[in-house]
């Protein structure tokens, strides 16, 4: 359904993306993993158009997304953004229906809020907060409620533990994976969090020097030689920054 194909990227004769391949299947969550400074965000940019790549091309559908086709593939996707990057002066439910507002009534576009808030597990009492008001955890779960909002085919989660204990980046990867099963969406997510990987991913890339370094099923990870760096460093990590 998406397809990257020779994609480079160099800032200031340093090359950051230097032929990057990847695709991912319509319902497969895959999950880019990578060194901090890798490129992760860097891809994720020219997927989203806010990166022209030097060379190279992104397909969907089987269509290279330029300025005509972009439109179309942004209308489809939903993202879950690293600290989840709410609208700090509208309420919860007007920040998980900031797009439905545009094409429907509030009243309806409020409704659906609040059943995307409730499959997130936050009850109709949040609608009507601030997102001050949210812990570091709630205010994941609105983000991935704006996210899956508009029911996109396509959803991109940016780190979804970060800043989260263990426990609750526990809960939210349950609730990423019972969400891209259950809508059968296609998902990409950037980690560095093996656990996430484990639990939300069918299929995991390494991302090294500019290239995929290894590719395949999450379930084969473990015996993959190029992987074994970064999972050696990643299972020592552990973020603590509890909310
Ligand atoms: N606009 C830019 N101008 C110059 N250099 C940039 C720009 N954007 C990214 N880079 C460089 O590209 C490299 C990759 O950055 P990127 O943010 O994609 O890494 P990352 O893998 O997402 O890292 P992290 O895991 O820490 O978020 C870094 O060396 C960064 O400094």
């Amino acid at each position: 359904m998406i397809r990257i194909e020779g994609l480079h990227k160099s800032f200031a004769g340093k090359p950051v993306l230097a032929g990057v391949d990847l695709a991912v299947g319509q319902g497969e969550s895959l999950c880019v993993i990578g060194q901090s400074g890798t490129g992760k965000s860097v891809l994720l940019k020219c997927i989203l158009g806010l990166t022209a790549p030097d060379a190279g091309q992104i397909l969907w559908q089987g269509r290279p997304l330029d300025r005509a086709t972009r439109p179309a593939f942004l209308d489809r996707f939903g993202m879950l953004f690293q600290g989840a990057a709410l609208f700090d002066s509208v309420t919860v439910w007007q920040n998980v229906a900031f797009r439905l507002r545009q094409r429907m009534p509030d009243a309806q576009a409020r409704a659906i809020a609040v059943e995307k808030l409730a499959r997130v597990g936050l009850g109709p009492e949040t609608a009507d907060l601030m997102p001050a008001e949210l812990s570091g955890g709630m205010a994941k779960r609105a983000g991935l409620a704006r996210a899956i909002a508009d029911d996109p085919a396509v959803i991109f989660f940016d780190e979804p533990t970060t800043g989260l204990d263990p426990i609750r980046a526990r809960r939210i990867n349950d609730l990423i994976r019972g969400i891209v099963t259950e809508t059968g969406a296609t998902a990409i997510t950037i980690t560095h969090d093996m656990d996430s990987v484990r639990a939300i991913g069918d299929r995991v890339a390494l991302l090294q020097e500019g290239r995929i370094a290894w590719d395949g099923p999450v379930a084969q990870m473990h015996d993959a030689v190029p992987l074994a760096a970064f999972l050696g460093h990643a299972s020592g990590r552990r973020d603590t920054n509890a909310t």
